[in-house]
């Protein structure tokens, strides 16, 4: 049996190689819920779908002996049937699981490194892109594939769609033209915003937007993939009952109950949907629970329901506008084998919905899509062929891949029964050539009323095996009792058929779906993650030489600058210290000033300490100004090396050094007037024992001198009266001292007071030197001087050394910004390629999944 019986003509055509080979894969697989993903290669990852033997449902032993070969054969089908839809559906229920943990997984990766979307671009759109050609290349025309498990055709215009980079040209992943030129499905995100196309929103997005774009998406996905295993477990069946008004829906539902349950009428009398179930759901009561509009049905809870008795239904269902479903629990006391209720299977549900006209048609075509409806019995009256809203109704559900069955019904009242069935198949043929090719499963005529009722006491107005007076019968009861048989026999086969693909197909085709969506996102963020390990792999390589080499330099530059700083430092103290040695050195031995002569001692004193203090004054400022020139070229040094490393970037700035300001604050100790050298009386006699002798020595020579000068006497003289002195005795001698002596201070005070031009320079400078030795006024002052160079050249170097400290920090965070990007970038490579690996393994198991591969044949082998 064909797995769909609609046409699927106008599925859009194959996109890309994948897509091509996947349209394959549909084609041969697609069930209606939507096309797959394809994997060219076999999966290498353990089975995630390995067989699982759910237990068979056993069958009675009474039924064995009591039911025909026949029975216990097509039992036994059923039972075969059974296993393999357990087993595809417990692999499904673990593919769900695994792959609600891909996408829990893929969700908090996003949300700490938001995952890159690629973006698509309508093929219509203009190409801007050096890098598209290669996308449009491709021989494929572009195409959609329909979204998750709706049922419903993308319309003509809906976005036809190529893959197109929203990364730089350098970074489009190589996958890209060939295999990720389709569009998302479950993963796609609704990118809509007037005239912009999606392509582009997807570049002009953020990527954390986009990233809580996807992140909803996949939280959507989690819900649907929860719904759709809600779904898969879900073991009931249900199967609607829609057709022309007065086509006979109710009599045939009941006819299948072997029981008048739902009322029949010449008049419509079905207005709300009737759903049989079996009363065993329902702890074996007969009831009929109403549910009013607007209320969800829990049968746990009797306020979401009013519950009557069989015998009401007449009367409820022709009140649609108090209840819009009425959920009827009866029991079926037929054998498995028999009963479609409760067959030892699965738990079929009847749903007799109201004639189709031009109100209802609608709710019924909603109705009839609803997820939990795996088959739509269409019944149609062989007297009136197929009406207008007939057609519409089968021609929707073609396209909608619904799965009708269809009864034409009171075929008794025909006559002639091969034209009329002739009539009717060339309709089928027209609105569906695929059913009309499986017509002898799929439509089936038959006389519901003439079906023999097991509880005739049901209400059952005891016409069942009689004509109901609507024309003659030329039908034999035998054949019509037969081809009933046959009718229930297809149904229930396509309701076991159907169920797995209604059932399971769309979670199949959603798990594919996804699991292609993951595949190419994974693709192309492999490959993103790819090219930038590589892109920070080689700026590392860039970036971890100049690092170590800044380092190298600042630190040799480091201590060059300090041993240059130290040797001009030292160079300048010296050069201070040799000059001020010298200076001192050399004051008192020479003239500053004239003599003024006796009367302006003092001033001639001050005048000299002044001209002294001066001349050591003048020394100082010359060798600052020496301090000064060395400072500046130490200070262009510096700054051409700063050049040097670093002009044109923003660690160093050029500076103007202004060598005036050195030495405004720490003054000399003279300048500052801590040497003052006060002029005392003793600046004038020096009063030193050698010079005081000589003094003397001299003054009596002088007076010697000067008396025998004076006095008109020859030295010999002087001599004589010495020698005189001795002869001619003391007391002569007594009247010579006192003249004698006087002679000599006079002679004192006259060379003391001529020698003042000589001892004030000479006592000043001694003064002043022993002052200047007390303050140590040399080295004081050579170290001032210099400390002020290195104060001065410090600014320099700190601003080189700032600038080499600035550009190895911008290099270290650069750096290690980079490895911290690696480490995150390799761990992204490392987690898209498994998820890329996983969803590749899992498409590919999941597709393999053959939900129909034990059919055997609705009606011709049972
Ligand atoms: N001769 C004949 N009459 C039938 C057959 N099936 C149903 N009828 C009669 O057709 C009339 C309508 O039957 P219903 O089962 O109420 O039809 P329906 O399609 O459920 O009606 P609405 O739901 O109200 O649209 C009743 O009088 C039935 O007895 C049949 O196979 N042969």
């Amino acid at each position: 049996m064909s797995s769909s019986y609609f046409d699927i003509d106008d599925l859009p055509g194959p996109s890309n190689r994948r897509s091509t080979n996947r349209e394959v894969y549909i084609s041969a697989h697609d069930s209606g819920y939507g096309a797959s993903v394809y994997s060219e290669e076999k999966p290498e990852r353990p089975a995630l779908v390995s067989s699982n033997t759910m237990p068979l449902t056993s069958i009675p032993g009474s039924m064995l002996s009591s039911g025909s070969e026949d029975t216990v054969q097509r039992l036994l089908q059923y039972q075969v049937q059974q296993l393999h839809y357990n087993e595809n559906r417990s692999a499904l229920g673990r593919a769900i699981s695994t792959v609600m943990n891909m996408l829990k997984e893929l969700q908090s990766v996003n949300r700490e490194w938001p995952a890159q979307y690629p973006a698509f671009r309508s093929v219509n759109a203009p190409v801007n892109s050096s890098n598209i050609p290669t996308l449009l290349s491709s021989d494929r025309p572009a195409q959609l594939r329909r979204v998750a498990t709706d049922l419903s055709f993308p319309s003509s215009n809906q976005d036809k769609a190529t893959l197109v980079s929203l990364s730089p040209s350098s970074e489009v992943p190589r996958l890209m033209s060939s295999q990720l030129s389709h569009e998302f499905n479950v993963l796609k995100l609704d990118l809509k915003l007037g005239a912009v196309s999606p392509a582009e929103l997807v570049r002009s997005l953020e990527k954390s937007a986009i990233a809580s774009l996807l992140d909803g998406k996949i939280s959507q996905a989690l819900k649907h993939l929860l719904s759709l295993r809600e779904r898969i477990e879900d073991t009931s069946s249900k199967v609607l009952v829609t057709g022309d008004l007065n086509a006979g829906k109710s009599t045939f539902c009941n006819a299948l109950l072997r029981r008048n349950v739902l009322p029949e009428d010449q008049q419509p009398c079905t207005n709300v949907f009737c759903e049989v179930l079996d009363a065993q759901i329902n702890n074996g009561v007969e009831e009929v629970h109403a549910i009013p509009h607007g209320s969800t049905y829990n049968r746990q809870d009797e306020r979401t329901y009013d519950v009557f008795p069989l015998s009401q239904l007449e009367r409820l269902a022709v009140s649609p506008e108090i209840y819009m479903l009425l959920k009827i629990y009866i029991e079926d006391k037929r054998r498995p084998e028999q009963s479609l209720l409760r067959n030892g299977v699965v738990d079929i549900a009847l749903i007799d919905a109201p004639g189709l006209n031009m109100d209802s048609m609608q709710t019924t075509a909603v109705f009839a899509r609803q997820e939990e409806i795996d088959v739509v019995v269409f019944v149609v009256s062989a007297e009136n062929h197929f009406t207008l809203s007939a057609k519409e109704f089968i021609w929707n559900a073609a396209h909608e891949k619904a799965f009708i069955f269809i009864v034409v019904n009171r075929f008794d009242n025909i006559r002639d029964k091969n034209r009329c069935s002739r009539l009717i198949l060339e309709q089928v043929a027209k609105l569906s050539p695929r059913t009309y090719n499986d017509s002898d499963d799929l439509v089936h005529f038959v006389s519901s009323n003439k079906v023999p009722k097991s509880y005739p006491d049901d209400g059952d107005d005891g016409d069942d095996n009689e004509d109901n007076g609507n024309g003659g019968t030329n039908n034999n009861d035998d054949d019509g009792a037969l081809d009933f048989e046959n009718l229930e026999r297809c149904l229930r086969n396509f309701v076991l058929e159907k169920r797995a693909i209604s059932k399971l197909a769309p979670a199949k085709t959603y798990l594919l779906n996804v699991l292609g969506d993951l595949e190419a996102l994974a693709s192309y963020n492999e490959q993103l993650s790819q090219n930038e390990v590589q892109r920070l792999k080689d700026e590392l390589a860039h970036i971890t030489p100049v690092y170590e080499s800044s380092l190298q330099n600042s630190v040799k530059i480091s201590e060059e600058v300090d041993s240059n700083i130290e040797k001009l430092v030292t160079s300048v103290y010296e050069h201070t210290r040799y000059r001020l040695e010298n200076v001192i050195a050399e004051i008192g031995k020479k003239t500053y000033v004239e003599y003024p002569g006796i009367f302006s001692i003092y001033s001639y004193a001050a005048d000299t300490r002044d001209a002294m203090l001066h001349s050591i004054q003048q020394s100082v400022v010359e060798c600052e100004e020496f301090a000064r020139k060395r400072t500046t070229s130490g200070f262009l040094v510096l700054q051409n090396l700063g050049l040097q490393h670093f002009q044109g970037t923003a660690y160093y700035t050029e500076k103007i050094f202004n060598n005036g300001l050195m030495f405004s604050r720490r003054k000399d100790l003279l300048a500052r007037g801590s040497v003052s050298a006060p002029i005392e009386f003793a600046d004038y006699i020096d009063l030193d024992q050698k010079q005081k002798i000589s003094g003397l020595g001299m003054s009596i020579t002088l007076a010697t001198a000067a008396g025998t000068g004076a006095f008109g006497l020859p030295s010999t003289v002087a001599s004589g009266i010495v020698k005189a002195s001795s002869i001619v005795g003391l007391r002569n001698l007594r009247k010579w001292i006192v003249p004698a002596l006087g002679l000599v201070l006079v002679c004192g005070a006259v060379y003391l007071i001529s020698d003042i031009p000589n001892v004030v320079p000479r006592k000043l400078a001694k003064k002043l030197k022993r002052e200047l030795e007390s303050v140590d006024y040399i080295h004081t002052n050579s170290d001032r001087i210099s400390g002020e160079c290195r104060k001065v050249l410090k600014y320099p170097a700190e601003d080189l050394r700032s600038a080499f400290q600035q550009l190895l920090d911008d290099k270290a965070s650069q750096k290690n910004e980079r490895t911290r990007q690696m480490s995150q970038a390799k761990e992204s490579l490392r987690y898209f390629s498994r998820l890329y690996e996983d969803s590749r393994c899992n498409w590919g198991m999941i597709s393999e999944l053959d939900l129909e591969g034990v059919i055997t044949g609705g009606s011709t082998d049972v």
